[in-house]
C-alpha cells in the first residue's frame, strides 16, 4: 500500500480501509442505482438553489479533481429542500472522469457508466465549521449530475474547460471569479436521493445524495479538453465499494 491513497492496484479502493477504516461502512458511495428498486417518495420536495457568482474564488488541481472553490463563510451560496432540512452552503465543485467516454461516472444507473460525474459539494452551516459537519449523519450534502458525450457542446461549461488549459499541473490553482454553478443544470430537476458516504477517503459517511436523474451533455472536443486534465492526473474508474445492500433511495418527479 504506498502511502497515498489513489486508484490504482496497490492504492485504489480496495486498499482505502487499511488507512480509512469508514470505508469498509454500511454507507459507503457510489453506488448502483437499478430503478426497479427505486422508492418513489411523493412526499419528497423540489430541491432548491441560490447560488451567488460573485463568491466564486478559485479553480485548482489538486492532482486527482478540477475543483471550484466557493465563498463559504456566510450562507452566500445555498442548497435547499428537496430531501433536506434547513440550508446548505455550496463550499466546491468537482469532476469524475474516466480515462475514455465509455465510464468515468461514480455512480450507475441501471449499468449505465457515464463519461463523467459533476459534484457540487454543499455543508450544514448549523455546524460550526466544515470540519464539523464531516463528523455529522447531516453534515454534507452533494448534488450529483451525470455528463454524457453528445454532439453539441455545452455552452456553460467553456468557461471551466478554457481554465482547465491553465492548471494542466497538479497543485496548480487560478483565479476563477463570477460564476452561478446552476447554470450548468440540466432542464429536468428530477433527483434519486440516498444517505452514503464521500466517494473519496476519507470517506465519511455524512452525505445526503441528490442525483439529478437527467445527464449534462457536452461534446466529444470538450471531453478530450478534460482528457488534457485527465492525461496529467492519475484517473480512474473506481470500483464501487457498496455491495448491492438495501438503502432507501428515493425519487422526486416535478
Ligand atoms: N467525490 S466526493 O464524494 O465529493 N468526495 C469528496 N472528498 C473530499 C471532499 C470533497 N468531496
Ligand atoms: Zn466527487
Amino acid at each position: 500500500q504506498s502511502s497515498q491513497w489513489g486508484y490504482d492496484t496497490d492504492n485504489g479502493p480496495d486498499h482505502w480501509h487499511k488507512l480509512y477504516p469508514i470505508a469498509k461502512g454500511k454507507n459507503q458511495s457510489p453506488i448502483e442505482i437499478n430503478s426497479k428498486d427505486v422508492h418513489y417518495d411523493p412526499s419528497l420536495l423540489p430541491w432548491f438553489v441560490g447560488y451567488d457568482p460573485v463568491g466564486a474564488r478559485t479553480i485548482a488541481n489538486n492532482g486527482r479533481t478540477c475543483k471550484v472553490v466557493f465563498d463559504d463563510t456566510f450562507d452566500r451560496s445555498v442548497l435547499r429542500s428537496g430531501p433536506l432540512t434547513g440550508i446548505y452552503r455550496l463550499r466546491q465543485l468537482h469532476f469524475h472522469w474516466g480515462s475514455s467516454n465509455d465510464h468515468g461516472s461514480e455512480h450507475i444507473v441501471d449499468g449505465v457508466k457515464y463519461a463523467g460525474e459533476l459534484h457540487l459539494v454543499h455543508w450544514n452551516p448549523k455546524y460550526s465549521n466544515y470540519a464539523e459537519a464531516l463528523r455529522k449523519y447531516d453534515g454534507v450534502t452533494i448534488l450529483g449530475i451525470f455528463l454524457q458525450v453528445g454532439k453539441t457542446p455545452k455552452p456553460e461549461m467553456k468557461r471551466i474547460l478554457e481554465e482547465i488549459n491553465n492548471i494542466k499541473t497538479k497543485g496548480k490553482e487560478a483565479p476563477f471569479s463570477n460564476f452561478d454553478p446552476s447554470i450548468l443544470f440540466p432542464k429536468s430537476w428530477d433527483y434519486w436521493t440516498y444517505h452514503g458516504s464521500f466517494t473519496t477517503p476519507p470517506c465519511e459517511e455524512c452525505v445526503t445524495w441528490i442525483l439529478l436523474r437527467e445527464p449534462i451533455v457536452i461534446s466529444p472536443d470538450q471531453v478530450n479538453f478534460s482528457w488534457t486534465l485527465v492525461s496529467l492526473l492519475s484517473w480512474f474508474s473506481p470500483s464501487l465499494k457498496s455491495t448491492s445492500g438495501y438503502f432507501q433511495v428515493q425519487m422526486h418527479l416535478y
